[in-house]
């Protein structure tokens, strides 16, 4: 995948307060969708993620990268409202929030498409994207699903995020690993998210599959969306993001944004410069 269309300067990514490493972009001043402030989460003993500021904006990509441990899962889960943090706090459009079930944070425009996908594979196509929202027809008590309406609006909805799935009455189960989180991409794009959060979304995929999630996470940041892609793949990352966290053992190590970042920087500081350095040194004496 090449290059895409620039972010327009009101809706490009801003400063973060307080990061490590924080590179203010001139012209900043859009409010940002969802912002976390010196965030930690401890679980017992184990502090998982410590410290964290981060900020997500309207209309851009904002990835979070890191490797196994690093507490990625832990973030996703307090931005969806699984988990709350133990310190800091997390704000929506500016306003400080504090979400104690999932369905909360939903309600408030962040809709999280887990890798699970949480489908239902022998279902169809239509049927998992509406999955408990489908439109009914009829006055109650005798209120029916209206399938005709549905079809429709499924098959719009994919359409205009360039998804051509040929039937929709095919079960999902049986559409590729891309195909199924385009799928998961677009109901939450219709079900009206302003914040959409992806884990892992490419990490199962070949190089073309991979491509086509890419394609429709632009799609959703096109329309508007504020995007965060978590992910421990750089180069997928910097295809992809506007403004880029690191994440290593819990904290914020790095960040980076569009523009002032070659590819190189990022892919060095996941794999831990210094130490890559190290490992090399040591393989080195091991070979000689
Ligand atoms: N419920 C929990 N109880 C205790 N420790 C936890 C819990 N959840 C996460 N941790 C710890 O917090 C740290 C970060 O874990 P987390 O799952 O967030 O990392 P991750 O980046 O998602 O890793 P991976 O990519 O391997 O899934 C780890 O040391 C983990 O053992």
């Amino acid at each position: 995948m090449s290059e895409y269309p620039p972010v327009p300067d009101h809706q490009r990514a801003g400063p973060v307060a307080g990061a490590p490493g924080a590179s203010p972009v001139p012209g900043e001043d859009v409010r940002p969708a969802l912002e976390l402030r010196s965030v930690s989460k401890a679980f017992g003993s184990v502090l998982a993620i410590r410290d964290i500021t981060l900020r997500v904006d309207p209309g851009t990509v904002t990835c979070v990268l890191g490797d196994n441990g690093a507490g990625k899962s832990t973030l996703i889960k307090i931005l969806s409202g699984v988990h709350q943090p133990t310190e800091g706090e997390l704000l929506v459009d500016g306003e400080v929030r504090s979400f104690t079930t999932p369905r909360e944070a939903l309600a408030a425009g962040i809709a999280t498409v887990f890798q699970d996908l949480a489908t239902v594979p022998l279902m169809s196509v239509w049927r998992n994207f509406f999955l408990g929202n489908e439109p009914m027809r009829g006055v109650p008590p005798l209120r029916f699903l209206d399938a005709r309406t549905a079809r429709a609006v499924c098959r719009d909805e994919l359409l205009a995020m360039g998804i051509d799935i040929r039937d929709l009455e095919q079960p999902v189960g049986t559409l590729s690993g891309g195909e199924r989180q385009a799928v998961a991409i677009a109901r939450a794009v219709h079900f009206g998210a302003k914040v959409l959060i992806l884990d892992e979304p490419t990490s199962a995929l070949g190089v073309k599959q991979s491509g086509v999630v890419l394609k429709y996470v632009l799609q959703a940041r096109e329309r508007g969306v504020a995007v965060v892609f978590i992910t421990h793949n750089p180069h997928h990352a910097y295809l992809v993001g506007d403004r880029f966290y690191l994440l290593n053992r819990g904290r914020l190590t790095d960040e980076f944004v569009r523009g002032r970042v070659v590819r190189e920087d990022l892919v060095k500081a996941m794999a831990g410069g210094a130490e890559l350095e190290a490992l090399a040194h040591e393989l080195e004496s091991v070979n000689r």
